[in-house]
């Protein structure tokens, strides 16, 4: 915010909707609490729909994944070599199975040349490695030279050795990932029934706030219009809109009240400074706020509400972060994450129990959000972790979650790519 000579428009506003004092203490619940209310609160997922695989990345299954198939499908060559029929020594015959061909029945003490992956014929009872068979082709001869006897079943990768059709592969409420792809089209699938993404509109507050260059003459660039959507898009959100909104009561009212989004985030105004038009804001589009403050640091004067649906009776919520950086990034994973990964029907992640390599600086009272670097079960915090800075974030690999007054310590993993 800028503008200091601005009047301060309203009081705040508690979460039972009556007014408190300026600077008053609202009552702030605690991390814990606040984080099952912003899960609670989306009460069932969106809708299930069909989505082709490539569009299901990101997604929730709505439902189990069941195998269409045994896995693999028929008994198949692990290696490249011959499917032999007995102990050996073997007569050579037909002119070799390559994967994608079907291939004839293999008459006992016979051999056929076979590559990796080419389904093993009726009557093969083990693969030879190519590096283990001396072939004599003009006398139609294999001989073993292989270290030890063959057993029955060498390289003959079983038919259905990782699923049986209708087995179930994943449950409903994983997200669909790069891998959950692979795996759902060898599973013989050409679309998912996925969980519709909760659509994102994020609104970035602040007169001060410069989209290029450096800073200058009082104003800063908006950090978090960058660092948002990706992060936003990894809780399963599908962004729809992202715009700069000024310090102003009426503009942010209008964008407010107009968001077709199933979730506005914004940043920024929540605190009670002259321009922080945020409560106000939510009195004047007859919100309910969920969550008025948490008891968290950074990131306390974070709150989360419900506003009126849209006309086509759509619930709409809104997860207010705040404007100091590292605060936004703990008003995100406080309240939007659990909000859209409720929606979007995903499993909660719980946070991992972690050893801290040494005391972690915890706060008396509140749950603190720290920026750690762990390294198998230790974690260590990183500097420059103060609630405007950004630098140790970037190091971090986790949020290590302080209770108040310090250990033990949950870990919120952050987004990799
Ligand atoms: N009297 C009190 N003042 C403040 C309190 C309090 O309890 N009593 N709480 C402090 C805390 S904690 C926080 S966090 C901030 C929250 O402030 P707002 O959410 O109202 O945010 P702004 O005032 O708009 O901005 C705060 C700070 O962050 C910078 N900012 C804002 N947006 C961005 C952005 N997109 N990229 C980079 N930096 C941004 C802004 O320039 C300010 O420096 O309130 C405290 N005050
Ligand atoms: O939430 Mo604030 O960032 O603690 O200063």
């Amino acid at each position: 915010m800028t503008g200091m000579t601005a009047s301060r428009t309203a009081d705040g506003l508690a979460a039972n909707g009556s007014r408190t004092e300026p600077g008053a203490l609202r009552s702030a619940r605690t991390w814990e609490r606040a984080r099952s209310i912003a899960r609670s609160c989306a009460g069932q997922p969106l809708p299930s729909v069909p989505r082709a695989l490539a569009d299901a990345l990101g997604h929730a299954l709505a439902e189990p994944l069941l195998a269409l198939t045994d896995l693999p499908p028929f008994a198949t060559a692990a290696m490249d070599g011959w499917a032999v029929s007995g102990p050996g020594p073997w007569r050579l015959a037909g002119a070799g199975v390559l994967a994608g061909q079907e291939p004839l029945p293999l008459g006992r003490d016979t051999a056929v040349p076979i590559a990796t992956g080419a389904p093993v014929p009726a009557g093969a009872t083990a693969v030879l490695r190519h590096e283990h068979g001396a072939a004599d082709t003009a006398r139609g001869r294999l001989d073993d030279r292989s270290p030890a006897p063959v057993p029955e079943s060498q390289d003959i990768r079983p038919r259905g050795q990782e699923c049986r059709s209708g087995e179930p592969l994943l449950p409903a409420g994983t997200t669909v990932t790069e891998r959950v792809l692979g795996l759902a089209a060898a599973a013989g699938y050409d679309r998912l029934t996925v969980h519709r993404r909760p659509s994102v509109e994020l609104f970035v507050l602040g007169d001060e706030l410069l989209t290029r260059v450096a800073p200058r003459a009082g104003r800063v660039r908006d950090a978090l219009g960058p660092l948002l959507p990706p992060w936003l898009h990894a809780c399963g959100a599908e962004l729809i809109g992202r715009r700069l909104i000024a310090d102003d009561l009426a503009a942010l009212r209008e964008a407010v009240l107009r968001s077709p989004a199933d979730v506005v985030v914004t940043t920024g105004s929540t605190a009670a400074g002259p321009v922080d038009f945020l409560h106000d804001t939510l009195r004047a589009v007859n919100a309910r706020l969920l969550v008025d403050s948490v008891a968290v640091r950074p990131g306390h004067p974070m709150l989360l509400a419900e506003l009126p649906a849209t006309a086509d009776g759509r619930a709409r919520r809104l997860a207010g972060v705040p404007g100091n950086p590292l605060a936004a990034v703990a008003g995100l994973v406080t309240l939007a994450e659990p909000l859209l990964s409720r929606l979007g029907g995903r499993h909660g992640a719980e946070p991992l129990r972690l050893t801290a390599g040494s005391a972690l600086p915890g706060h008396p009272r509140d749950t603190r959000l720290l920026p750690v670097f762990t390294a198998g079960q230790e974690v260590s915090p990183l500097p420059f972790d103060g609630p405007a800075m950004l630098r140790g974030l970037a190091l971090a690999d986790g949020l290590a979650v302080l209770p108040p007054g310090g250990a033990p310590v949950d870990l919120l993993e952050l987004p990799r790519r």
